[in-house]
């Protein structure tokens, strides 16, 4: 027993007749689960051998025990010594479970415990007094640097300790696995083998487990790889010449310790290299780690995106399906639109067949109609049903009611898209109206500029469709209710056109009378044209009636009577001479603008004093005083009582009115209002009455406003509006000389 500094063996079991090269040495530490480790590899690796347990034992110092917090107490020898004697009766207690733990193994098995401080010298020191041939540490015993130690050792140790050591093969584990072996060899220090080439895969294991039963070298020494197994082969040359083995015989004591030493220094630097690579490694973890999470984020962004892109994705098909679903309908809604349009098509088609049929009809009953009278009706006329009349008369509404006069009530009415007045004859029985219809299709065929077109009847309700004029009567303007005064040039123009109208119908063969001639038979278009109406009524109604005037109405007879030729009264008989009694009348109240009642009287009375103005209506403006004179003898001669006294129209009456308008129309602006500006009457649309803005050339050779000569014919028309002759196409053809000729009289 040598002093602890020294290290001695304080326990030691050897078995009698146990060579040491049996003998594997295992440096065992207190933790019993890397012991056990480590025993179990011996145990596998080294098969046959065996195994002593070596546990180099640190006591407890003097000055450890002195330090327990014991001041001022001095321990005796004897209990520092049982101190100490317990602690290495626990080690050895250990070694005995570990012993234990080997025993299922059959390995034969014993321990040596030696007390050191220093684990490394306890080690070195063991092996060098108890030549250990193999001694298996655990990996971490590495940290005790064996080759330092030898070279610190070499200038103190023994040369029988060195030598033991040189020819000790020491074999590192970690958790049951080689990581690396020393073999000291006569050469080197030691041959370190790198773990890369102590790793064995599954082959290699197979094939050394067959050469561990052949061969008796231990099987540790058998996982060097072929490149290594000359140096093993070599080591184990050396150990079976150890004993002939002189070390100074081959290097000195100080070489050997300066090749452990390079040796050490080079295990340093490969290890201070692993470090250096381990943590370049390490880095390139960190930035692909890094990487990694850039990666991801990434990837979160793609994923976010991707759901919003979902998201508006399945928006989208539900919009596309509602879409789908509204197009459906629609289409539904479509088709049955087109079988609706179809059936109609195929009703009006029928419905044109059944007119057709009935025209037909009408034809074959007019003809056998005239064979009864001897009376053609020849031109085709506008017939309406009643149920048209009551649609355009909307129930014939009061509000729709222009006026009433004595034989019938006067309506405003909208019928095939054109503006219409309906005048309501008193109704009579069926035997009448093909009369009826014949005396109203002979006055329709009289036709002038300054007549009131008869556009068309209504057998049915006796009623007589003409053009809607918006202005209204010359009776209303001369009334001036709600209306401007008329400019003494617009009543000049008015006064012309009724004695144009009245020279047509007296020249016409055989010549006809209106004898109903007054200012409210007068009517007025937009540019003031004047058109006589109610053509033939009179004797229409007359004749129907018989002589008894017994159904007709008048509210005022005296208003009646004053426009009435006197000699008609008499002889109950109308002449052209009676229309121009009338007309007198008229244009006594043109100028005067006064009431009928001691209208000639007055007039006569102002010639006389040779004041005129005193009866010259002046709010139509500065009259010119000498046409104006001469017209007014005129009109006091029209109103003679005997018709041989009056003027002739064309020669006495015309001749100063024509001339008279001329002078007007040449004259400077003369109306002040625009409204009351008179256009040509070729500017105006026969249909519309209002000057045209996109006129047409029908086939009749008339000039329409396009929409409604274009409304007339798609009504079913075939005729000119303004002859009624059945027309020889329905083309138009725009006129653009007239288009432009409006447009530079609207600039004027
Ligand atoms: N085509 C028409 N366009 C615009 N207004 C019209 C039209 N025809 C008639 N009128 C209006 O209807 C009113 C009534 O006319 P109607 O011919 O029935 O009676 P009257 O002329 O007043 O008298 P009567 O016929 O008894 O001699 C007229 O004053 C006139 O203002």
């Amino acid at each position: 027993m040598g002093s602890i500094e020294e290290g001695f063996a304080v326990s030691e079991e050897r078995v009698e007749g146990v060579e040491d090269t049996d003998t594997v040495y295992v440096a065992v530490g207190k933790n019993m689960e890397k012991s056990q480790q480590l025993l179990h590899w011996v145990a596998k690796n080294f098969s046959g051998k065996n195994i002593c347990l070596l546990h180099i034992h640190q006591p407890d110092p003097l000055n450890s025990f002195a330090d327990r917090n014991l001041s001022g107490y001095e321990p005796k020898d004897s209990a520092i010594k049982g101190f100490q004697e317990h602690g290495r009766q626990t080690v050895l207690e250990l070694l005995n479970q570990y012993i234990l733990t080997l025993v299922p193994a059959g390995v034969r098995t014993y321990k040596l415990l030696i007390e050191m401080d220093d684990i490394e010298k306890g080690i070195s020191k063991a092996i060098a007094q108890h030549n250990i041939r193999w001694l298996v540490i655990g990996a971490a015993a590495d940290r005790y640097n064996l080759g330092k130690l030898a070279k610190q050792e070499s200038e103190k140790a023994s040369l029988v300790c060195e030598q033991a050591l040189l020819s000790c093969s020491i074999w590192f584990i970690c958790k049951g696995n080689l990581i690396y072996t020393r073999v000291f060899s006569k050469h080197t220090s030691d041959i370190e083998t790198a773990p890369g080439l102590l790793v064995l895969n599954a082959n290699a294991e197979a094939k050394q487990s067959e050469k561990i039963k052949s061969e008796s070298i231990p099987d540790a020494l058998k996982y060097l790889d072929s490149d290594n197994m000359e140096e093993v082969e070599h080591v184990n040359t050396q150990r079976s010449l150890n004993s002939k083995w002189s070390f100074n015989s081959v290097m000195g004591k100080s070489k050997l310790a300066d090749l452990l030493f390079q040796e050490d220094e080079a295990l340093e630097s490969w290890c201070a290299k692993e470090i250096s690579r381990r943590k370049e490694v390490e880095e390139q973890l960190a930035r692909e780690k890094q990487e990694v999470q850039i990666t991801k984020n990434q990837l979160d962004e793609i994923m976010y995106e991707l759901q919003m892109v979902q998201d508006q994705n399945s928006a989208l098909k539900n919009q596309i399906s509602e879409s789908q679903c509204s197009a459906s309908e629609l289409e539904e809604k479509i088709i049955s639109a087109v079988d609706l349009l179809i059936s109609f098509k195929e009703r009006r088609d029928k419905l044109r067949i059944e007119h057709a049929n009935a025209v037909r009809d009408v034809k074959v009953l007019r003809k056998s109609g005239n064979a009864d009278t001897s009376f053609s009706c020849g031109v085709e006329f506008p017939a309406f049903s009643f149920m048209e009349i009551n649609e355009a008369t909307h129930d014939f509404d009061p509000s729709w009611k222009i006026g009433e006069g004595r034989y019938g009530s006067v309506y405003k009415g909208l019928l095939h898209n054109m503006h219409v007045a309906i005048k309501m004859l008193p109704s009579y029985g069926c035997q009448r109206q093909f009369d009826f219809q014949c005396q109203v299709e002979v006055l329709s065929r009289v036709r002038h500029p300054n007549l009131l077109t008869l556009i068309g009847s209504c057998a049915e309700s006796r009623s007589l469709v003409y053009e809607y004029l918006n202005n209204g009567s010359l009776e209303s303007h001369l009334a001036c209710k709600d209306k401007n005064p008329l400019p003494w040039q617009i009543r000049i123009s008015i006064a012309t056109d009724i004695c144009s109208a009245l020279l047509f119908l007296h020249s016409s063969e055989p010549c006809i009378i209106h004898g109903n001639l007054k200012p409210s038979k007068i009517l007025l278009d937009a540019n003031f044209v004047a058109k006589l109406g109610d053509l033939g009524i009179p004797c229409l109604v007359h004749q129907s009636l018989g002589s008894a005037d017994t159904n007709t109405r008048c509210n005022n007879p005296n208003k009646y009577l004053s426009y009435v030729d006197p000699e008609y009264l008499v002889t109950g008989k109308f002449t052209p001479e009676s229309d121009v009694y009338s007309f007198g009348v008229i244009l006594l109240q043109l100028l005067t603008g006064r009431p009928l009642s001691g209208l000639v009287r007055d007039m006569k009375c102002a010639l006389e004093k040779e004041n005129l103005k005193a009866v010259l209506d002046i709010s139509a403006g500065e009259w010119p005083l000498y046409q104006t004179k001469q017209l007014a003898y005129l009109a006091l001669r029209c109103c003679e009582k005997t018709w041989l006294n009056r003027p002739d129209l064309v020669s006495e009456i015309w001749s100063v009115l024509e001339p008279f308008k001329a002078t007007c129309i040449n004259m400077p602006p003369y109306l002040t209002s625009k409204k009351l500006q008179r256009a040509p009457s070729h500017f105006v649309c026969p249909i519309l009455q209002e000057v045209m803005e996109d006129p047409y050339i029908a086939a009749d050779g008339f000039t329409y406003e396009a929409e409604a000569i274009r409304g007339w014919l798609n009504s079913g028309h075939d005729t000119s509006p303004m002859t009624n002759l059945k027309l020889e196409h329905t083309d138009l053809v725009p006129n653009y000389a007239l288009h432009n000729a409006i447009l530079e009289w609207q600039q004027q």
